[in-house]
């Protein structure tokens, strides 16, 4: 049976990596797939892996129906055998009820790729329909780690090294970054929680968090 697969994690911990070797696997065994993407760091109609790898895709706008977009694709000859989104977390919901139907109406496999927090940690739209929707979630092997050594489970916003809470759900943009710049950086909850970057640990750590002392 065809399925809706969504494979989360934080960022950078390798979603785009394994979006790139599912679609490689299958076309080596001559299966052609359809790749959308939206806003990827590498630019419009790509979809992009930290390793390097990079390949075309098809820009999913926001006005996109991408059930018709398939539909379309198969009338006019092409040839789709299964789909594959990155960057899932940016679609509108009725785009991840497309997905689901391209899964029950056109029986191909649609494996989506994303982030399901943002930097307050609330859900994107796009990733809260699709775990309302998907037949399965998938959480990425290869776990991103907070500075400190935990799991990362936490997509942190970053201005020059500090963790910021204010502003739009959608800036693109990359872990790593250059001091002054908008970045993200991956951190545990206790961490994200205190808004303890690597940047600020040091700070952080001079002035740990007191137990509340009740009187006796
Ligand atoms: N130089 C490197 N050597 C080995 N692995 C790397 C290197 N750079 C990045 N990676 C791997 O790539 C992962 C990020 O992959 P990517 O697919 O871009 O992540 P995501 O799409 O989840 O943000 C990192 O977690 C790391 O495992
Ligand atoms: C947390 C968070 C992230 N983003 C953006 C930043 C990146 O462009 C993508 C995630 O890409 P990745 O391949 O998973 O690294 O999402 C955002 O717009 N808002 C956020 O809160």
């Amino acid at each position: 049976m065809p399925e809706l697969v969504f494979f989360s994690g934080t960022m950078d911990c390798g979603k785009s990596t394994l979006a790139l070797q599912i679609g490689h696997n299958r076309s080596a065994r001559g299966l052609q797939g359809v790749i959308f993407t939206r806003d990827d760091r590498a630019g419009e109609g790509k979809l992009s892996s930290r390793l390097g790898l990079v390949t075309d895709a098809v820009e999913a706008d926001e006005d996109m129906d991408l059930y018709a977009y398939l539909v379309d694709h198969i009338t006019r000859g092409g040839r789709a055998d299964h789909v594959i989104v990155d960057e899932a977390q940016f679609l509108a919901p009725r785009q991840i009820d497309q997905l689901a139907r391209i899964v029950d109406d056109l029986n191909l496999d649609v494996f989506a790729f994303g982030i399901t927090t943002d930097f307050r940690t609330k859900l994107f739209p796009g990733s809260q329909r699709l775990i309302e929707l998907a037949d399965r979630i998938e959480a990425l092997q290869v776990e991103a780690m907070c500075w400190c050594g935990a799991r990362a489970t936490h997509n942190a916003r970053t201005v020059g090294g500090r963790m910021v809470v204010e502003g739009a759900q959608v800036v693109v943009g990359d872990v790593h970054h250059s001091t002054g710049d908008v970045g993200y950086e991956v951190l545990c909850r206790r961490h994200h929680r205190r808004r303890m970057t690597s940047a600020t640990s040091h700070a952080g750590a001079l002035s740990p968090d007191v137990l509340p002392v009740t009187p006796g």
